[in-house]
């Protein structure tokens, strides 16, 4: 293909915006349409952009004939229609996470996309192309630190947006954790249990904030992971992988370390547009080249299916103090 790649982005909120933005400088690439409800809110987005079209209704973006792409990044509990409507029309889809917000609404996407009888769908794990994660996964792969025996990570928000509950601590935030563990590991999570500390009281009255996930693997591996979207202080993601022979950890790396008289500080980013610009940036990158090539990359539709009924055991591991194993449906 030699034009550039008509893409219509759907959702134009925080990520839909900043990836609007990505678009707009990536090679091969075009802002074809941008969607949203609030079309003042898709106005904006596109402002300064040529032959970029509004509108108020995501499906009719796809039908614009110069759409040859679409990137989801509209509320989690709108991706299955807009991917089942994508996948009809047979165009590539680069999905923000979670693919869908509960495991049937991926499963019916993963068989969709099956019955079109190519892969079309990639979904936005951005931690896949993150400089400092695919170094963690290149050592544990080459196996110079010998077997993974556990994954501790943290991942802590400043603050949460206002819709956010508990349950979404584990299906929108530790959702990256699930996919990395499962990527870095090369193994499938199989059990999951949820402890919590009491609230802490900079957290929304009624979020259970911070929880405790204690992921079990198929290869015999556990993962922590402190999950604590109202820390206050910063955006920190980390994960320290601790094998048979070594530790390796990543995430510690600071925005920026300030000198000044009498002393010194490190700044920690405050947010995932400013910690994973860079991550993001890969991410479109390559969808947009294997979509002009007529292929996927990164994180595909199985691995959105499977990180939600993960993440939905999770939710029933919080609510019910239990630990609770995770069934995968057969893979079509
Ligand atoms: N990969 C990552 O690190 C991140 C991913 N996300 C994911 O990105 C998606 C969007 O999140 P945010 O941008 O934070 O939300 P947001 O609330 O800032 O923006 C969502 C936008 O979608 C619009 N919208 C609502 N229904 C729509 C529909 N049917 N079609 C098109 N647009 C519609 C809303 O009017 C709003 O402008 C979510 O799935 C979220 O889980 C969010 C933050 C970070
Ligand atoms: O995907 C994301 C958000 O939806 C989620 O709410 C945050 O906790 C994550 O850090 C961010 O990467």
């Amino acid at each position: 293909m030699s034009e550039p790649l008509g893409v219509a982005v759907l959702g134009a909120g925080h990520m839909g915006a900043d990836h609007v933005r990505r678009l707009a400088r990536t090679a091969g690439a075009r802002v074809a349409a941008v969607a949203d409800p609030d079309t003042g809110r898709a106005e904006q987005a596109a402002a300064g952009l040529d032959g970029v079209r509004v509108h108020a209704e995501a499906l009719a973006a796809l039908h614009q004939p110069d759409v040859r792409a679409v990137l989801v990044a509209s509320p989690d509990a709108t991706h299955e229609e807009a991917l089942l409507a994508a996948v009809a029309r047979g165009l590539p889809v680069l999905c923000e996470k979670p693919l869908a917000p509960d495991p049937g609404a991926a499963l019916r996407v993963v068989e969709a996309e099956a019955r079109a009888g190519r892969a079309l769908i990639q979904v936005g794990f951005m931690r896949r192309y993150d400089t400092a994660y695919r170094r963690l996964k290149a050592l544990l792969d080459a196996d110079e630190l010998g077997r993974s025996l556990m994954l501790h990570c943290r991942h802590r928000n400043v603050s949460s947006p206002p819709h956010f509950t508990s349950s979404m601590l584990i299906s929108s935030s530790v959702s990256h954790e699930i996919d990395a563990a499962r990527w870095l590991l090369g193994q499938e999570i199989t059990a999951v249990t949820v402890a919590r500390p009491r609230p802490s009281s900079g957290a929304p009255a009624g979020l259970l904030d911070p929880q405790l996930v204690l992921f079990e693997t198929d290869g015999g591996v556990l993962v922590d992971v402190e999950v604590f979207v109202n820390c206050g202080f910063g955006y920190e993601v980390t994960c320290e992988a601790v094998c048979e022979r070594g530790t390796a950890r990543v995430g510690d790396e600071p925005a920026m370390v300030v000198r000044s008289k009498g002393g010194a500080r490190r700044e920690i980013a405050q947010d995932y547009l400013v910690r994973f610009a860079d991550a993001y940036d890969r991410e479109v990158r390559a969808w947009v080249r294997a979509a002009r090539a007529g292929r996927t990359a990164g994180p595909g539709a199985w691995d959105g299916y499977a990180a939600a009924a993960v993440a939905e055991a999770g939710v029933r591991a919080l609510d019910s103090g239990e630990r609770v194993t995770v069934e995968l449906a057969e893979r079509p």
